[in-house]
């Protein structure tokens, strides 16, 4: 089924243009035609010169372990105001992964704009609950629209043989490499810019409401803890697995004091290092990247994959690798071009036609994969049946698994030599699995590795055994898909293939990694995931400071809103508060706490148990704002906590991107009770724009958000050990008195937060160690 699992995601994309903006809120200048020359050669290119709305269902197979997991949906709409409208609800489907189908149901139909002091939900209520455009596309599959555009430019043919493979499904038997004769090549791209528990008390010695001075506030920003790599609570990778000079000849670097020319200074920073031997960041690691998702901000995005397919990329380009991303193409971009290539490939036993569609921005290449089967989807990618779902994946990945060869990306195709694919999730978890059965197997795509990235394994792509065949497999393939669990009982399971099938596996944060190994928290792939753990690492995700960014923040330029920085926090901060207050047409005071929850109403999120709080949490002077969308039955709850307490809640229910950047920056607390967390992104965005999490200590919340030690003054937030209301109000309880009574050591818990660097260019150095490791894995 769907990544909506067991909580199926109806998706809600961005409209396109919105988020491609620089970081000073100029639309991005696209260049994916009239380009200069460009070395496409990864070894020298430099990328920058440098719904379920019904209740949970038991028998929803989609849910490898868990009684509480639940559907969830996305709704349309992501302008400030704008709130999706529900579909009915969706009929029961099939035991395998019938939820992720039924979860995807969210529809695009954006509401009218809400009065600023009224409720969404009224909205909501009186909203028109027709899908806008969601119809199953397979109905169009033959038929559909499979002539060249009139666009598409004139091309030359280049016919090139291809792997020799009867398993091939390619219908053609040799490769077409169509470059088209007006587009040149591209110029490079201008540079981018434990288990804690709640500290109980605050500082003693703090001077009750004094404005933090900027010597004080200096102080905190040296002892603000430098991001490092969490320590794992899982052993390191064993490194003895991956001995490549076993296997090839391989010459030591030169050190670098060799170089007479190197500064002294500069000397002592590795990544210096690395930028003088070979000009580039990844230095001799440059390689070929190409990312593989589902979805992709700003085009699509149904929650965190989406932003982390939008934002890597871009981190790996500027450390020198060549990387492109592959998305479907759900709707019409207007940024990418038809690139006038047609192949076929087989699905589900249907032959159907894929187009190409390009754009190069920012340094990384965007290849679109066009057939009838996306189209219309951008405001429900993941839905429809399971197995309409799972055709789409297999038709996606077969395609996008010859994209090296066929896409001509600024004038010449990737190839297949110094390759790694990062397939997402489990939807494109068959992506490993087809470079094994039909090019490596054969002798082909050699030099290809594949690192597949979990980030929720809650969504598997379950389906009973019968349906292997729809694969389009060797029969011998399918003993890697049987798995056996007393939930889902002997079934087909997509994800399992995968990771058994990929060179890598990354998993979003270490704490993560550590909890899929255990039974309650590897959803019945744990002990795929132990026998794997060689190859397994944990990389937490990094922030995208061009979208998520006070200073910058296109959400934060208008309607009284504004920008801020560290040294303008309680300024900008302060008027952000008054600015989300009169928006949502609560009273306009700075000194009430403002506490914020943002995310997929599903059990996950453990939006209910803030949901069993707020009989307590409405007995303190306080207001509580929450977004989200998913479930039924949590968005009638936030309705419901919204109409019993109108002066202190409100609960917005849609998908608004813009809202969630505000409620981000304009909230005095982010409460994140998630009942598991691969990683987590608000809490990092939450961080970034000083505002202070609660959190339950688990997975990924774990590993970003230490618990806040008043007396060693350190730390970024609450953390509560158990997700339960009692606790969360535990936690919450302390962290409300801090703001109230400890200014200073508030002002501290935000200056750390900020002064973090939560930055992309971390992670992806860690995720290119990853690939070098899978490059060398032979
Ligand atoms: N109603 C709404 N309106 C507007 N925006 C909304 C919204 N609901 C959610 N979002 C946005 O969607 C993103 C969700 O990020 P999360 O990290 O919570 O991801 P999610 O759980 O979907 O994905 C999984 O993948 C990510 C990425 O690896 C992991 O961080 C995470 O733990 C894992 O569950 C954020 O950008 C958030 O602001």
């Amino acid at each position: 089924s769907p990544r909506g699992g067991p909580s199926g995601r109806g998706r809600v994309a961005a409209p396109a243009p919105l988020a491609l903006r620089d970081g000073s809120g100029r639309a991005l200048a696209l260049r994916c035609a009239q380009r200069a020359p460009r070395r496409r050669d990864a070894f020298v290119a430099r990328a920058d010169g440098g719904e379920n709305e019904e209740p949970e269902r038991e028998d929803d197979d989609d849910v490898a372990v868990g009684g509480w997991q639940q559907p969830r949906s996305r709704r349309g709409g992501v302008g400030v105001g704008k709130v999706a409208k529900r579909r009915g609800s969706v009929p029961p489907v099939g035991r395998y992964g019938s939820g992720e189908a039924a979860r995807g149901r969210g529809t695009a139909a954006p509401a009218p704009r809400q009065d600023a002091a009224s409720s969404q939900n009224r909205s909501i209520l009186s909203g028109d609950d027709k899908p806008a455009s969601a119809s199953s596309q397979n109905g169009s599959l033959v038929s559909g629209d499979g002539k060249p555009a009139a666009a598409t430019p004139s091309i030359t043919t280049l016919k090139v043989p291809a792997p020799d493979s009867g398993v091939i499904p390619s219908v053609d038997k040799s490769l077409e490499i169509a470059i088209p004769d007006k587009m040149g090549p591209t110029p490079p791209s201008p540079s981018v810019s434990g288990l804690g528990s709640s500290a109980p008390f605050p500082r003693l010695d703090s001077a009750e409401n004094s404005e933090l001075t900027e010597e004080m506030s200096e102080r905190v920003v040296q002892s603000a803890p430098k991001r490092e790599a969490p320590s794992s609570p899982i052993p390191a990778v064993q490194e003895e697995a991956w001995d490549f000079k076993k296997y090839i000849d391989f010459n030591e670097p030169i050190a670098e004091k060799d170089y007479d020319w190197v500064d002294e200074d500069a000397a002592d920073s590795s990544d210096n290092h690395k930028d003088y031997d070979s000009g580039s960041l990844a230095g001799e690691n440059v390689m070929n990247v190409i990312v593989v998702a589902a979805e992709c901000s700003p085009w699509c995005k149904t929650g965190g994959l989406g932003d982390v397919a939008g934002a890597l990329p871009k981190a790996l380009a500027r450390r020198g690798h060549r990387v492109m991303v592959v998305v479907p193409r759900y709707g019409d971009y207007e940024e990418a071009q038809d690139v006038g290539i047609r192949k076929y490939y087989k699905a589900a036993g249907q032959d159907l036609e894929v187009k190409y569609f390009h754009a190069y921005i920012d340094g990384v290449d965007f290849v679109f994969i066009d057939a009838p089967l996306f189209r219309h989807r951008q405001d429900d990618i993941y839905g429809g049946s399971r197995q309409e779902i799972m055709k789409r994946m297999i038709l996606f990945c077969k395609a996008a698994v010859e994209v090296p060869w066929h896409v001509p990306c600024g004038g010449v195709p990737y190839g297949d030599g110094n390759l790694v694919f990062i397939a997402n999730d489990w939807h494109t978890a068959l992506l490993p699995v087809y470079l094994k059965a039909y090019y490596r197997d054969h002798g082909t795509m050699q030099y290809t590795r594949s690192v597949l990235v979990i980030h929720n394994i809650a969504h598997q792509g379950r389906g009973p055994v019968d349906e292997f065949p729809y694969m389009d497999l060797p029969e011998h393939y399918v003993e890697h898909f049987k798995l056996y669990d007393p939930v889902g009982g002997e079934h087909a399971n997509i994800f399992g293939a995968g990771l058994k099938m990929a060179d890598r596996v990354v998993t979003v944060s270490p704490g993560y990694l550590w909890e899929l190994k255990t039974t309650e928290g590897g959803w019945g792939l744990h002990d795929i995931i132990r026998q794997n753990d060689w190859k397994m690492n944990g990389i937490v995700n990094g922030i995208d400071y061009r979208e998520w960014n006070p200073e910058v923040d296109v959400h934060l330029q208008s309607d009284g809103y504004t920008n801020y920085t560290l040294s303008s926090l309680d300024a900008g901060k302060r008027q952000c508060k008054a600015a989300l207050q009169r928006e949502l047409g609560l009273e306009v005071r700075d000194d009430v706490p403002l506490i914020g929850f943002i995310g997929r109403l599903d059990g996950q999120k453990g939006v209910d148990i803030i949901g069993d709080a707020v009989p307590w949490i409405v007995g303190q002077d306080v207001q509580l704002v929450m977004l989200g969308s998913g479930r039924r039955d949590l968005e009638v709850m936030l309705q419901r906590l919204e109409a019993q307490h109108g002066s202190k809640v409100r609960g917005w229910v849609g998908f608004s991107v813009p809202m969630a950047h505000r409620i981000t920056a304009g909230a005095d607390v982010l409460l994140m009770p998630s009942r598991f967390e691969p990683c987590g992104l608000n809490q990092l965005y939450a961080m970034a724009y000083g505002t202070v999490p609660v959190v339950h200590a688990v997975g990924g919340l774990r590993d970003t958000v230490t618990a806040f030690d008043p007396f060693g003054d350190s730390g970024l937030g609450w953390t509560f050990d158990r997700a339960e209301p009692h606790k969360l109000i535990e936690a919450l309880g302390h962290c409300l008195d801090t703001y109230r009574s400890y200014k200073e050591s508030w002002r501290g818990l935000q200056v750390r937060g900020m002064s973090q660097d939560l930055s992309w260019d971390h992670a992806a150095e860690l995720y290119e160690e990853v690939l070098v490791k899978a490059k060398y894995q032979w």
